[in-house]
Formats: C-alpha cells, structure tokens, sequence
C-alpha cells in the first residue's frame, strides 16, 4: 500500500478541442465534441453551456486557439473557490478536523497524507482519532498510518463509540497542547439521521472538552465517482454542513472536473487534491494550476 504512484492522464484534450475551434478549424461537429467532453470531464451542465456560449460570443474566426482557451479558463475560474489551508499553524491553539466521507473514497490515507502535509508546515503536535468506529479495519488502518508517520493515533476497542474515542482524544489532545487533532467519522450516508446525531454528538463533546478550539468539517470525494461524488457532497452538505473538500484519486481521474460544479453549485471550497498513494501526494488546491491542467 502506498508505494506506486499513478500515472497522471488528465480530462483531457479538452484544451486541444478549444483551440482547434479557432479560424478555419470551427465547425458545428467540433463545437459539439467539445460540450460532449466538457460534460464528460464533470464540469456541470451549466459551466459548459457558459464556456460554448464565452466562446461564440468571442468569435472563433477572428479569435487565436490561445485566446479561446482563455476565454474557457476564465470561465472555470470564476466559480472555483478554495480554502487556504493556511488557516492551521504552528502558532495557533488547538484546531480540530472532522473528516467525513463514504467508505472508499480514501478518507484514511487522507488523513495520514494532512497530518503529513500539516507536520511539514511545522506543526509540531498532531494526534488523529480513530472515529469511524464502524469499521474495525478502519480503526487498524489508520493505527499502521500512525505507526508509520510516528503521530500518535486516539483509538478503542471494535465496536466503541465513535463519541467516546473523540472523548478520549480531547482530554488527551487539550493536555498535550496539540495544535492538530484529525478525527476520522464513520460514512454512513444512506442513514442521514445517524449522521446528523453523530455529528451533533461530536459537536456537544467538543463544545464540552475544548470551547476554544476551532472545528472544520472536511468532505473526502473520490473525484474518479463524479455525479456520484457530488450526490455525496450534497447528502454532507444538507444534514452536518460542510467548510471544504479534499478530492482524491484526481492523478487517476480523466474527469476531474468536479470541482466546479462541487463550488459553483454547492459553494463547497476545496482544500486540498489527492494525487496519489503515498503520503506526500497531497497537494493545496490552486485555482490557476487547476484550471491550466483541466484546460491543458
Ligand atoms: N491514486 C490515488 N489513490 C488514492 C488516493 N487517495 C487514496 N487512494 C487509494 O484509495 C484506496 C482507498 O483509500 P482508503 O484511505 O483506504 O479509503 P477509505 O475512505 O478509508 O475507504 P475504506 O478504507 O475502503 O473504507 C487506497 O488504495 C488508497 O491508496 C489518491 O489521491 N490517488
């Protein structure tokens, strides 16, 4: 486990199939090809009909393929939005991560690959907490992340509640004057109920064990599902709320267009990428390189 690193293949020819548009190269069947692969790329509906229509409105005879591609990056840009990572330091009380999101979707080795981006920012005391209790195999994988990274992992027996752990890693977390605590959630979506009382419950522990400490719920999607990730996204979003998304597997997704409809339309800002396996394959969200690779 976390050893290959994938190949990156990116949405893609989209940017080829906008700058083809340009003079000579335009034609009704090219322009359709490029919202049949807009759509494809999970870009939303109504961002591709904005990029066809800036586009025609920019006139393709007159205009250079560059120029068009400009024209359809300044359309993505306008609806992403991001959430600076940054708001963690070393020079602040604790802050605590709740990472939600369904099993699969690499909810686990993201949280080994935040604490190891987090203790790279320096970050000297990070802890996780073993939450999705659900699971006794998520319980175990995220006990080998630790042991491998050398942070210290809050967990309990199979079967605990997940209240309880996070109960455990507060006293433990407000002791050791922590600066991170991640906390793993169990992903029971289908049982939105269940979700909004454990996120409550967890809520009420910290209000109770550390009132001072700054809480961000953070969304897991595999960027690979697409409508599905953003089904995800908006179950998350409607019963526990959501600050901002971290979108995995976006190395291996020809798709990864996500996170414009995951703004645009549920105005959830993403943090972070997964790029790949290891634990260093964590990269902060950047509009400018996000747009060029998805254009490119
Ligand atoms: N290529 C790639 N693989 C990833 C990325 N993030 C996670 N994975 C892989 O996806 C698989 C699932 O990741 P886990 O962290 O186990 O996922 P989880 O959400 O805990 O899901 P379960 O353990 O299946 O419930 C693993 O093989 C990870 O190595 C990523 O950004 N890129």
């Amino acid at each position: 486990m976390l050893l290959r690193k994938k190949k990156k293949t990116g949405p893609r020819g989209l940017g080829s199939l906008i700058r083809a548009l340009s003079g000579a190269g335009f034609s009704e069947k090219s322009l359709e090809e490029l919202e049949e692969l807009l759509l494809r790329s999970d870009v939303g509906a109504n961002t591709t009909q904005e990029i066809l229509t800036a586009i025609e409105q920019r006139g393709t005879k007159a205009a250079t393929g560059q120029e068009l591609q400009d024209v359809a990056a300044a359309v993505v840009r306008e609806h992403l939005r991001v959430w600076d990572p940054g708001m963690i330091s070393a020079d602040q009380s604790l802050h605590i991560l709740l990472v939600l999101g369904v099993n699969g979707v690499g909810k686990t080795t993201t949280i080994a690959k935040l604490a190891t981006w987090y203790r790279e920012q320096g970050l000297q005391r990070i802890s996780l907490a073993a939450g999705d209790t659900f699971r006794a195999a998520a319980v175990r994988q995220l006990q080998l992340h630790g042991e491998r990274l050398g942070i210290r992992v809050v967990a309990q027996q199979d079967g605990a509640d997940a209240a309880a752990v996070l109960y455990d890693a507060l006293d433990s977390s407000v002791a050791r004057e922590d600066q991170l605590l991640i906390t793993d959630t169990a992903g029971r979506m289908h049982n939105k109920k269940h979700l909004v009382e454990e996120l409550a419950k967890m809520n009420r522990i910290i209000e109770r064990k550390a009132p001072q400490a700054r809480v961000t719920r953070v969304l897991v999607l595999d960027s690979t599902t697409g409508q599905n990730a953003l089904r995800q996204a908006e179950v998350f979003k409607e019963a526990v709320g959501v600050d901002c998304a971290v979108l995995t597997k976006y190395d291996s997704s020809a798709r990864a267009g996500i996170a414009v409809p995951l703004c645009r339309n549920l105005e959830i800002p993403v943090a972070f990428l997964g790029t790949g396996e290891t634990y260093a394959d964590l990269r902060p969200f950047s509009v400018e390189e996000y747009v060029q690779e998805i254009l490119a």
